[in-house]
């Protein structure tokens, strides 16, 4: 479940166009193709944007194996190889656990390929909550937005 207006996989101009798809042993497969408007130093993307990538690749994996609604409480990333404007990162995401209302997931980025270099790890906690968190917190009609945007339909379980 996902919404247009998402910066990670909406339709907004300026946002990262993401996609995820899940695979074969519920690995979660995001590319991201970095653009000259993701840039830190010359040439090269910018970390914030990476983690950025990485939230929405571990979002879209709680989202898609477990279909509960969940925000971001912790986000680690290990940023081990410069990524070139114009790479393509191939993010494998997995869930590795869950705890009550707390969901584990992990990734990492490989650079041009699935079996590339590998140029980002991340790790992060997300918080199962109810949806009145969204109601309370963000637009007060959050959930017909949800709704009347959503492109769940178009998620692709095992290809
Ligand atoms: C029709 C509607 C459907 C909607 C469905 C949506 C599905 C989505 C699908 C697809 C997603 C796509 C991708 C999205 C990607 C982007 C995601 C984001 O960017 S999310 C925005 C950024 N994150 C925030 O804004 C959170 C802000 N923080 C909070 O709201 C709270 O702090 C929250 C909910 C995280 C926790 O607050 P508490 O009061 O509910 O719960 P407490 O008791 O504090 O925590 C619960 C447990 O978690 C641990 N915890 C919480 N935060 C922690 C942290 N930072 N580090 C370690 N542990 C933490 C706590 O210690 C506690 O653990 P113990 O149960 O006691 O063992």
């Amino acid at each position: 479940m996902h919404y247009d207006q998402c910066f990670g996989c909406g339709d907004v101009e300026s946002g990262l166009h993401m996609r995820t798809t899940v695979g074969e042993h519920m690995v979660v497969h995001s590319r991201f193709t970095v653009t000259e408007a993701h840039q830190g130093a010359p040439g090269l993307a910018h970390g914030g944007l990476l983690a950025c990538a990485f939230d929405e690749a571990l979002g879209s994996t709680v989202g898609n194996l477990l279909r509960k609604p969940a925000v971001t409480g912790k986000l680690e990333t290990d940023f081990v190889r410069p990524v070139p404007v114009g790479t393509t990162l191939y993010i494998a995401a997995r869930l590795d656990g869950v705890a009550g209302r707390k969901i584990y997931v992990s990734a990492e980025g490989r650079l041009g390929s699935a079996d590339g270099q590998v140029a980002v790890r991340a790790r992060a906690l997300f918080v199962q909550v109810g949806f009145e968190h969204f109601t309370t917190h963000g637009y007060a009609d959050a959930l017909q937005r949800f709704r009347s945007t959503t492109r769940e339909s178009k998620w692709d379980i095992n290809p």
